[in-house]
């Protein structure tokens, strides 16, 4: 299937110069969704994955219905002050200032294979930092998987050492 087709791209949104990758009508389309979750889970099945995890809120969609497949748990990832236990935390660099992400401390035990999933890689910025937490609460990132890369903005080169797969690719 060509998910490709299924991407909007909407030129200037949410600020001039940016080209955004709108999946919601990849999400919209039932055969479509069902048949990238399905790839992606014959991707990752025998790999001995243990949870997947992502960030919220695009990584959420994508994650779960991939955990379910699979069959394993869904770690969420999220922003500041949203998991009510206690949590790791990372403070990254933006573009412009700085964002915290946050994961349970006991979500999984020490040494589980997590493969990460979000829908975009970009700069890497959010990625990264979803999986230095990973490492911090002790846990082996085994595979990080995307929907969309922009290859013009090399969020490759911050993942250094993952295995990192992407379905569609863009320059910018
Ligand atoms: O590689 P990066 O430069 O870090 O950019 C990629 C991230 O940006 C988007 O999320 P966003 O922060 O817009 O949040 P959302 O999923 O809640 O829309 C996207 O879903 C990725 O998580
Ligand atoms: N160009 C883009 N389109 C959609 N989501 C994004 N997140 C970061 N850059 C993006």
């Amino acid at each position: 299937m060509n998910f490709r087709d299924k991407i909007a791209i909407i030129e200037g949104f949410p600020k001039e110069g940016i080209s955004f990758k709108d999946i919601t009508p990849l999400i919209g389309d039932g055969e479509a969704f069902k048949t990238l979750i399905d790839e992606m889970a014959a991707k990752l099945r025998g790999q001995g994955v243990d949870y997947i995890a992502g960030p919220e809120a695009r990584g959420f969609i994508f994650g779960v219905p991939l955990a379910y497949a699979l069959g394993v748990g869904f770690i969420p990832i999220r922003k500041k002050g949203k998991l009510p236990q206690e949590t790791v935390t990372i403070t990254y660099d933006l573009e412009y200032g700085q964002d915290t992400l946050e994961v349970h401390k006991n979500a999984f035990p020490k040494g589980a294979r997590v493969a990460l999933v979000d829908d975009l890689l970009a700069t890497g910025g959010t990625i990264s930092a979803c999986a230095k937490l990973i490492e911090l609460a002790g846990g082996e990132v085994v595979s990080v998987d995307f929907i969309i890369e922009l290859t013009e903005l090399h969020g490759r080169d911050k993942l250094d050492g993952y295995k990192v797969e992407s379905l569609i690719t863009y320059d910018l």
